[in-house]
Parts: structure tokens; sequence; C-alpha cells
């Protein structure tokens, strides 16, 4: 039996200091930020470790600081035509604080002038306000909230302040989390005086991140684990290909040279073009192919490529209906899209479209819903091809062929509407607290939701694919 991975079973390791403060350390977290990290330092440029905070009460602290912090990230894909295979011991975890029991080592993080940054990826749940969250809870439960007991401390230590960069994929994500900051500031009563040094001293960046990580190779850990030789409970695959676009300051990419170090990082003064061009030609099709494909018994994206019919159907839904839509040069877009495909192919990883499909109502919201409008408004008529997919999400969230996975009164809504069939489409597309407006207005869309169910029903979504592409 293999011994776990830990600092003994690799002395040699480096070990460098704590310069950055890490809310959450979930998979992606681990495959990103940490590996980055480790990447700089590896080039003499940073030499610098991440404190993990646990955001939650129960998390990953025992088992991360039960293997010194180490960790495991299998690089598998095609990058740039070149197959990459690939397997790196993350040693820039230095340890995890949990605030749950140990909230005075917590707060006694801001004593450390070391420690510059805070970075977070709490999921898109945890930039989030907690009307329960008190001055004085040891620790407030909200994310928002622990960041301004630790701000706190900071400013009453009289210290300078960090540069926050939250990597939740939440449209501009720091000035939101910033805003929830001042919001507990002020219900909280920490004056005048912080509210002025939070503004000065600290840097909100708004980020988008963009690497496929699909976590612990649950069906090949044996295998690998084997190949290792010793047991790493936290070893987490990722594709090759990562972006990070970081909207700050001039200065910060010389604070902070990831993109010195060769990584795909771009510090920019405006990132709204990135982040378009990411949620709805990348996630927007994830989301897209999601019913389709499992209404069709398709489990994985890169089953859906394999398979002619339906890789044809995210070819012309990018190239046809998502790309024209979007403020960008076309060119670039589509080109943009070619790489994007050539992700989804990778046959090293397995992305479950289960996993794609938790809350895909508000992704579709997000992802998906202002292209279809934008293309009714442009060209009179529906987009053919998000419309049946559209039909193919409400027809799922039936939840009698496919599990959804969604928050209650999301569940609630169409068990409702599903107990009346002959109104269903229009009884759903009118709910504004799903779509946040009245989709009933987007003229013709009723009725070709009502007819593609039925054909969905009838044919099933291979057949009515085969008759759009
Ligand atoms: N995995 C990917 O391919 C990928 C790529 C880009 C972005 N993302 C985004 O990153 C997020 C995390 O993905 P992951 O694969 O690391 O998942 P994960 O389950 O491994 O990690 C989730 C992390 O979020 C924390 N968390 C969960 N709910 C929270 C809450 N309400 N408040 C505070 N913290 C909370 C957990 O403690 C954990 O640290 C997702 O929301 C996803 O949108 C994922
Ligand atoms: O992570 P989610 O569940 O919000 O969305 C599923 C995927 O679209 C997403 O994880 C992408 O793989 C990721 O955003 C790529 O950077």
């Amino acid at each position: 039996m293999a011994e776990q991975l830990s600092r003994r079973l690799f002395p040699d390791l480096p070990a460098s200091p704590e310069r950055v403060i890490q809310f959450g350390a979930g998979n992606f977290m681990r495959a990103f930020v940490d590996w980055q990290l480790q990447q700089m330092n590896r080039q003499g440029l940073f030499q610098g470790s991440a404190i993990v905070v646990q955001p939650t009460r129960n998390g990953q602290a025992e088992a991360i600081n039960k293997q010194d912090g180490l960790f495991t990230v299998l690089q598998n894909g095609i990058y740039q035509g070149q197959t990459v295979d690939s397997r790196e011991i993350v040693a820039t975890v230095s340890r995890v604080v949990n605030p749950y029991t140990q909230f005075e080592d917590f707060l006694a993080l801001a004593e450390n002038d070391a420690l510059e940054f805070i970075t977070s990826n709490t999921t898109e749940a945890g930039i989030a306000y907690d009307a329960s969250d008190r001055a004085g809870d040891a620790p407030p439960l909200s994310f928002p909230g622990k960041l301004t007991a630790l701000l706190f401390r900071r400013y009453a230590l009289g210290k300078t302040g960090f540069v926050i960069i939250p990597c939740e994929l939440v449209d501009r994500n720091g000035e939101q989390l910033k805003r929830i900051v001042q919001r507990y500031a002020r219900e909280w009563r920490l004056g005048d005086g912080f509210m002025k040094w939070l503004d000065e001293e600290n840097t909100f960046c708004c980020s988008l991140v963009d690497r496929i990580v699909p976590g612990y190779p649950r069906s090949k850990a044996e295998e690998l684990g084997n190949g290792l030789g010793y047991k790493d409970e936290l070893m987490v695959t990722s594709e090759p290909y990562l972006l990070w676009v970081i909207e700050g300051p001039d200065w910060l990419a010389e604070k902070l040279p990831l993109d010195r170090a060769g990584l795909n990082v771009v510090f920019t003064g405006d990132m709204t073009p990135y982040r378009e061009r990411k949620v709805h030609l990348l996630n927007g099709p994830h989301t897209a192919m999601v019913p389709l494909g499992r209404l069709a018994g398709l489990e994985t994206v890169e089953e859906v490529m394999r398979d002619e019919c339906f890789s044809r159907f995210v070819r012309e839904l990018m190239e046809r209906e998502i790309s024209p839509m979007l403020d960008l040069p076309l060119p670039e877009v589509l080109a943009y899209g070619e790489d994007i495909r050539e992700r989804f192919r990778n046959p090293f990883i397995r992305h479950e479209l289960a996993s794609i499909s938790l809350n895909s109502i508000a992704k579709f919201k997000t992802r998906l819903l202002p292209i279809l409008s934008k293309y009714r408004h442009k060209n009179g008529t529906l987009p053919p091809l998000l419309t049946l997919s559209f039909a193919g999400l409400l027809l799922s969230y039936r939840g009698d062929r496919i599990p959804r996975q969604d928050l209650p009164e999301v569940a609630a809504a169409f068990d409702e509407a599903w107990s009346r069939p002959e109104t269903f489409a229009e009884n759903i597309l009118k709910n504004k607290s799903l779509w946040g407006e009245d989709l009933t207005r987007i003229p013709d869309l009723v009725p070709a939701i009502t007819e593609h169910i039925r054909e969905l029903e009838r044919a099933g979504s291979r057949e009515a694919l085969q008759q759009l592409v």
C-alpha cells in the first residue's frame, strides 16, 4: 500500500515564504492559482506560497494539511498541436487555516506584512451577502464577511492593504466583492477611517479565469496512484490550456509577474471583451450541449464532440448563431471557437455533462439567453439550434428523463408549469424570476418551443437535431 503524499516523502521540495491568502482550495484553485504560483517560483520570479483559508464549515483543511499542502496536478490534452501528459507535485500551499476552529489564527494573518495578495474561488455562490453575519462573529459565515473581519484587523494594526483578485465566475467579481465588504463595513459600523482605508489601501481587481479542471480522476485513480508511487487524495486533472485575465492597475504585472513566467495571463484595463467571448463561446456551448446530449444518452463533452451529428450541432451553433452576435471581429472569434472545440475534444479528460448541468437555468440565462434575444432582434427569426436546445432544457427540467440539479425554487417552478402540459411553454417562459424578463414577449418563441418539445418527445433529440444540421 503506497504511503500518503507528504513532505517526509519528498524532503527536497521547495518551501517558499507565505505571500498569498487564498480563500478556498477546491480543484480549480489547486490546478490554476497554486499551479501558476509554482511556475513563477520555479523561474525565480515570485518566491511565494499561499495560505489557504477554508471558506465553509466543512472543507478540505484536514485533507490538505495531512499532505503538508502537497498535491499532484496532472495535465492532459492537446495543446498547440502537441500531446501533453505531465504531472507535477505542487508545493505552493503552505498550510490551511480553518476559521471555524482557529478564528484567532485566521485574524492573525493580518499581522504578516509579507502577505500582500488575496485570491479566492468560493463558487458563484460564495460572493454573496449573508444578512445573518454580524460584527464579532467568529467567524462570519459568508466569504465576504470573513474577508471584512480580516481586513478590519489589518486596518486596526495600521498596516497597508492587499491586492485582492477573486476568481469566481461572477461578472465583475472584484467590484461585487468590494461592494459587499463595504456593506458589511457600514452595517457593522466599522467607521469612516476603515471605509477610507478600504478604498485607498486595497486594490480589488476583477478577473476572468479559463481552464477546464474536471478534478479528481476517479475512474483512473487506482491505476494512476500505482504509477505515482504514493497515495494522493488531492490529485487533480486539468487541461494544459489556461487563461487568466486580470483587470487592474499597470503596476500589478510587475508585482505578480505571471505573464513573464510564460503563462497565458493578460493584465488589462478592460476585461469585458474577454468575458463576453468566454462566457458565450465556451460556457454557452457547454450549457447548450447538455440537455440535447443527455436526452440522447451521451455522458461527456468528449462523447458529444465525437458524435458526428452532435459535433456539427456544436460547431454550427458557435459559428452561425453565437459568434456573429458578439461585438468582436468575426475572424478572431471564429479562430477562438476552433481552439475551444479542440479543448472540448480532449480525449484525456472526462468532463461529465451531468456536472455542467448544475444550475442550468441560471447558466442558460447568462450564457445563452442574451444571444437568443439579440439574434431574434437582428435577424427577425429565432436561432434554430439554440431554440431547440432551449426546448431540450425545458423538457429535461420535467425531471422524469434526466435528474435535474438546481435550486428548490427553480425545480418547484418547473413542477408547477409542467402540471399543465398544454400551457407549459407559455407558463414557464413568462416566469420573470427564472429569466429576469417575460420571454413570451420574444416573438414566435412560445409556438417554437411548444413545437420543439413535441418533436423532441416524438423523435428524440438526435432526430430533431438531424433535421437542422
Ligand atoms: N472546474 C472547472 O473546470 C472550472 C473552470 C473555471 C471556473 N470554475 C469555477 O470554479 C468554481 C469551483 O470549481 P471547483 O471545480 O474548484 O469546485 P470544488 O467543488 O472543487 O471547489 C469549490 C470550492 O468552493 C468552496 N465553496 C463552495 N460553496 C461555497 C460557499 N457558499 N461559500 C464559500 N465557499 C464555498 C468550497 O469550500 C471549495 O473550496 C465553480 O463555481 C466553477 O464555476 C471551474
Ligand atoms: O463550472 P460551471 O459549472 O459554472 O460551468 C461548467 C463549465 O462550462 C465550466 O466549468 C468550464 O469548463 C470552465 O468555465 C472553463 O474555464
